[in-house]
């Protein structure tokens, strides 16, 4: 099968990336400092806490919400500079969004297959002649039964209505694709079909960035990054975790961890000649000293 023609993958970098919400009377810093680098072409599961911040970077990287302070860059856009025109070219050829519930992505009174041209009606004319057809798009997602082209959106299974919302993200051929908790609320089996429709999307040569609390999700992409309190806390590829020395010097220890050594403690840094660091807490914790 011949593949959805993708303009080039499209990295992103974030540079000490802060996001404060201003509500009224006091504010919410939901990103305090995020540090990360997305090559072109990977994929990667963002991961953590409920309220951690891992929505708030998909809608900064999404252009959707502005940074407070730091760096992001999103392939050739800088988005703490951006301007309107920019940051709407950028959504419009350069970032592909699937949002969280299918239906926030689709419009109930079109087909699967014009649902597609729909999305694909906002990308600029000079792109237009590279995007994907709808039918090569349905079928990169798995979309192949007979009738689901032009099917309304109610018509199809939850699982079927969320691949459509992928194809719908990646109608412009655009480079890098974001998807909020994909694969939530979907049986196991919706959740595998939606898993390989997004591997599918990635081995066209896009980058692909999920949102996720499913581990499995986190599994089957190249990189997992959890998110903790606003920032980077760790890392795992190949189901293997690791800890993030932060811009600052400072390291996010792991929940289980912190349940032994709450904040606080006090610990003594050693470094052994093959470059191993053992931390060795004193007796009590900072605060009681
Ligand atoms: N629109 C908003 N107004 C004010 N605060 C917000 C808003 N959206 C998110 N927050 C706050 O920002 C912080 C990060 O929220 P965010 O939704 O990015 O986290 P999350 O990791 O995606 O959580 P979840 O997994 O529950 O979706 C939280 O403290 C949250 O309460």
């Amino acid at each position: 099968m011949s593949i959805a023609i993708v303009r080039d993958p499209i990295g992103v970098t974030c540079r000490g990336l802060v996001y404060i919400y201003r509500l009224d009377g006091y504010d919410v810093v939901a990103l305090s400092g995020v540090d990360l680098d997305v090559a072109p072409g990977e994929s990667l599961a963002l991961v953590g806490p409920s309220g951690s911040g891992k929505s708030t970077l998909m809608g900064l990287m999404a252009g959707l919400l502005r940074p407070s302070a730091g760096r992001l860059s999103v392939g050739p856009h800088d988005l703490a500079k951006a301007g309107p025109m920019e940051l709407q070219r950028m959504r419009a050829n350069d970032v592909g969004v699937v949002l969280q519930g299918a239906s926030r992505n689709l419009l109930p009174y079109l087909g699967a297959e014009d649902n597609i041209r729909f999305a694909q009606r906002e990308v600029p004319r000079e792109y237009r002649t590279d995007m994907p057809a709808a039918r090569e798009l349905l079928d990169l997602v798995g979309l192949t039964g007979s009738g689901v082209a032009s099917s309304l959106p109610k018509r199809l299974s939850p699982g079927e209505r969320q691949r459509l919302a992928v194809a719908v993200g990646a109608a412009s051929g655009a480079g890098l694709l974001l998807a909020d908790e994909p694969t939530s609320q979907l049986d196991t089996h919706a959740r595998d079909e939606v898993l390989a429709a997004l591997e599918a999307v990635h081995a066209t040569g896009r980058t692909v960035i999920v949102v996720t609390h499913d581990p499995e999700v986190g599994e089957r992409m190249h990189r997992t990054v959890t998110i903790r309190d606003g920032r980077v806390g760790a890392e795992g590829r190949r189901g293997e975790d690791y800890l993030i020395v932060g811009r600052d010097g400072s390291v996010h220890l792991p929940q289980e961890l912190l349940e032994l050594h709450p904040p606080g403690t006090l610990m003594r840094a050693e470094a052994e000649p093959d470059g191993t660091i053992r931390l060795i807490p004193t007796i009590g914790t900072g605060s009681e000293t």
